[in-house]
């Protein structure tokens, strides 16, 4: 008997006693337990013949998005900071060291909270993470404002740090297990222009308040703002339905799902499909890990010992069963891949760069970066149900080469001078020609438009690669990569650019950009119109490849049909 088996085992006697049995029956289990009734499943349950995400759905979206404007202001905004601080902060100049500490001690913060906020979302809910990073931006921001010292800029960035790590899992999260199949992939995407548009503000707000003196404290202090908003607004916001059916307030469940459809009669059919399927898939999860009866008695019934135990056993589930452990695979590959492609180090230090290849303003130079990104997202937002996670990936990644590629052999041709290594950041650069500077300009455009349409928002659809009772703990987990690749990125672009040369450093990161299109040919499986509940299947007994881009290849075709079918009517 398993830890959290023998914890239950009080909740199996006494549901078993109260004639549990008979109301699962009623609900679909036959006597073995096994669940039978599919009932309308069928044509009714296929969410794919919705036409468009409802005003419900669309609302908390974007409510649920401020966390990635605040994820996006937050680390945009840096760079300004610590060149507008001065010695305001401990009565003296920041050395490069206090900046190196002040930027990376919000990654580092951050992968230490995706782990542990990935096991608080199974059991406080999704929401209450939300409203718990709200917090913790809030007190943060106003930190950073006030402090005095460098030490007290380094706690309040660390504190951003957690609300970071936080914010950045669970709200693809909520979204994901809020949205229709059909919208998944869009309404995710939302929470990604609202990183990349937090990021075009903040370069924004740094560039205005730079002039200003102790202009930063408002630039830091400002992100307490749409922090503060968005946890008044989460009060009137519901949790998600598969955390709600979960935590088993099935009425709960059926009345956010109702309004996440467009209410009405005629959807109640659709609704009640989708939720025996993730009734299915919670039975079945739970009966393999010897959980039953903890459905049947309520997630608030169960001591801490038996949450302990169900955490344990949720640990476990995710590394040893195979479905799992791919889906695990799969998830932390591509948030490494996004990371170690190297995008970070332009928006931390694309202003670095332009001034360093002779840009007169190489603020103003780096906005273009910001922009590109955020504009190459809605391309992805217009794309990524149509096209597909896979082929977007595909199609995108080899841009991204050829802009790196293009960069690394405009720096051969751009003639720094390179006899003393440590000057090559601060060099003016020798050629007289202003063309070189404009080619790594278009090169760097091109590079970000590539990974803005892909690798900037598919890995952030992780979700849906996990079944219910290990998706929390997984995504978690492959945040974590993110920040840890992002941490990693961040502590290694200047030193490469002085040790490996910038044409080194760029032809490094297209060779990861390689590495990621292969593996994303060799194992990443076509998710895009799938239910939730049904990507579990079909990572079961191998990646799926083949199969998932057969059946997208047919739910594309229907849903062709279908809008000529409109179009005829
Ligand atoms: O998806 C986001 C987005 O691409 C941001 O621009 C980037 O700074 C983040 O690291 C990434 O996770």
């Amino acid at each position: 008997m398993s830890r959290a088996e023998a914890a239950a085992e009080p909740l199996i006697s006494s549901a078993r006693a109260s004639g549990d049995d008979d109301r699962r029956r009623d609900e679909g289990y036959d006597a073995e337990g096994e669940y039978s009734d599919m009932g309308d499943m069928g044509d009714v349950g296929d969410e794919n013949a919705l036409v468009s995400p409802g005003a419900f759905i669309w609302g908390l979206t974007v409510c649920a998005g401020v966390s990635g404007l605040l994820f996006g202001y937050d680390t945009g905004v840096i760079s300004s900071t610590l060149i507008s601080v001065d010695s305001d902060l401990s009565s003296r100049p920041l050395t490069t060291w206090d900046k190196s500490l002040i930027t990376s001690c919000t990654s580092l913060f951050a992968l230490l909270a995706s782990p542990l906020t990935g096991l608080l979302a199974d059991s406080w809910g999704r929401k209450k993470v939300i409203l718990g990073a709200d917090v913790l931006f809030v007190v943060g921001a106003v930190w950073q404002a006030v402090t005095g010292s460098v030490w007290g800029m380094i706690g309040g960035r660390s504190v951003v740090g957690l609300a970071v790590g936080s914010a950045s899992f669970v709200v693809p999260l909520y979204i994901s297990e809020l949205s229709p199949s059909p919208f998944r992939g869009r309404l995710v995407t939302v929470s990604t222009l609202f990183i990349t548009g937090g990021q075009v503000v903040a370069y924004i707000i740094g560039w205005l308040f730079s002039a200003h003196a102790h202009g930063w404290r408002w630039m830091v202090g400002l992100g307490a703002l749409p922090a503060a908003t968005q946890f008044l607004l989460l009060q009137f916001m519901p949790e998600t339905p598969r955390w709600l059916a979960k935590a088993n307030r099935k009425e709960e469940a059926k009345r956010v799902l109702l309004r996440v459809y467009g209410g009405g009669d005629d959807i109640k059919p659709l609704v009640n499909a989708v939720l025996r399927r993730v009734e299915k898939e919670i039975y079945e999860e739970e009966d393999a890990a010897g959980m039953r009866a903890s459905s049947g008695a309520g997630e608030e019934k169960i001591g801490w010992k038996a949450k302990v135990a169900r955490v344990h056993d949720h640990v476990g589930q995710l590394f040893a069963v195979g479905g799992n452990k791919r889906a695990l695979t799969i998830a932390c590959m591509l948030q490494a891949f996004q990371q170690l492609c190297g995008f970070n180090s332009l928006m931390y230090f694309s202003a670095t760069i332009f001034a360093m290849v002779g840009f007169r303003s190489p603020t103003l130079t780096s906005l273009s970066i910001a922009v590109t990104n955020f504009l190459f997202t809605l391309v992805a937002f217009r794309a990524i149900d149509r096209v597909g996670r896979r082929r977007i990936l595909l199609y995108s990644v080899p841009i991204m080469v050829i802009g790196l590629g293009l960069c690394s052999m405009a720096f051969i041709s751009l003639d720094l001078p390179s006899q003393d290594a440590s000057s090559v950041l601060d060099a003016v650069p020798n050629n007289e020609d202003k063309a070189w500077p404009l080619v790594i300009l278009v090169a760097m455009v091109t590079y970000v438009a590539g990974y803005a349409i892909g690798m900037g928002n598919v890995p952030w659809q992780q979700s849906e690669l996990f079944p219910l009772s290990v998706r929390s703990l997984g995504s978690g987990l492959a945040t974590t990569t993110n920040w840890l690749s992002n941490f990693l990125i961040g502590i290694t672009f200047l030193p490469m650019m002085v040790t490996i040369t910038p044409t080194g450093t760029f032809a490094l990161y297209s060779l990861f950009c390689l590495g990621g299109w292969f593996i994303v040919w060799k194992i990443y499986p076509e998710t895009a119109g799938m239910g939730l509940e049904d990507v579990g299947e079909l990572l079961k007994d191998g990646w799926g490849v083949d199969r998932s881009v057969k059946e997208f290849g047919l739910r594309r075709r229907d849903a062709r049909q279908r809008e000529r079918d409109r179009e005829g009517t």
